[in-house]
């Protein structure tokens, strides 16, 4: 059997995930570098929770210079095979506003000095990823949400610019202009890298502002983020534990194939292949790269 393993990215505001029995911290070594933070793994109910701060405990790790890879890595080691990033994120409309909940299904990437794959020079892969969310991971989220009476919707494109400044004016009014409907700074490259590691992901995106395009809010800071944040967090932990008391004991199949995403996607003849990145792909590739 493939156990389900449900991983969990705590973003700002989220440093820690109170509720866990059997929990042990645990640093696992990744050949990517240093992750954010040690893992905490435990339970919930029989579901099996690992998770990771990606600021880092006491936010010391701007979204530029978090190591997405070895975060990722490091999940997959401890055997991860679902992940809910929890992100507080500016909204590009009234009706999303600060507080409610937004289910995102599709990403822009803006961002500009990250390393995004785990791929390369000596052994090339192109993942698909016109789905970058798992449609049934995110339907496990919005029944959760549900049960917890909590505000939320199912859908929307969330931009990731790269900070650390938040946008000007006239960017706020491009991405809103775009028909985006959200912004952050920290989920890309993670939903890149997640896809590649073959984890599902799906993003709880928690509105704390309304960025600066707004005519009554004209002005985003971490004073007024953090403010909102307070009430997303409580609310945030009580999702997880919904989703974790229902999750299925076995890992399921994913409709947009994140499971099996490298299935047909490294291209670099065997021959070809560099041993030291192979070593380093061990954990990220380790289905397929063992299997031929
Ligand atoms: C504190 S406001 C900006 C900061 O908040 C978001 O972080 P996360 O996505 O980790 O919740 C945003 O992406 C920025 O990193
Ligand atoms: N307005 C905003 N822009 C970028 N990242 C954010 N995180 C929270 N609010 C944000």
């Amino acid at each position: 059997m493939n156990e389900a393993v449900l991983g969990i990215i705590g973003g700002s505001g989220i440093y820690d995930l109170p509720g866990l029995t059997d929990l042990r911290e645990e640093r696992i070594e990744s050949p990517w570098g240093e992750p954010s933070d040690a893992l905490r793994i435990g339970r919930i109910g029989k579901t099996k929770i690992v998770f990771l701060p990606r600021h880092g405990r006491g936010h010391a790790i701007p979204p530029s210079e978090i190591n997405y890879r070895a975060n990722i890595d490091v999940l997959k080691r401890a055997g991860v095979t679902d992940l809910v990033s929890l992100s507080a994120c500016g909204s590009y409309k009234s009706e999303l506003y600060p507080g409610l909940f937004v289910l995102v299904d599709q990403f822009v990437d803006r961002t500009s000095r990250r390393d995004s794959s785990f791929f390369g020079k000596g052994c090339v892969a192109h993942v698909s990823f016109a789905h970058p969310v798992g449609p049934a991971l995110q339907a496990r989220i919005a029944e959760a949400a549900t049960a917890e009476d909590l505000a939320f919707v199912r859908g929307g494109t969330l931009v990731t610019m790269e900070g650390p400044q938040f946008s000007t004016y006239a960017e706020s009014l491009t991405y809103k202009g775009l028909g985006y409907d959200l912004i952050g700074m920290t989920a890309m490259p993670e939903a890149k890298l997640a896809r590649e590691a073959e984890i599902t992901y799906a993003t709880v995106a928690m509105v704390t502002d309304f960025d600066c395009w707004h005519p009554e809010h004209s002005i985003v800071d971490v004073a007024s983020v953090i403010a909102v944040l307070h009430g997303n967090a409580e609310k945030a932990r009580r999702l997880v534990a919904r989703l974790a008391l229902d999750f299925p004991a076995e890992r399921e199949p994913c409709p947009a194939g994140s499971h099996n995403a490298l299935e047909h996607a490294i291209i670099t003849a065997p021959d070809y292949r560099d041993p030291a990145l192979l070593a380093k792909l061990d954990a990220v590739a380790g289905r397929v790269l063992k299997a031929g």
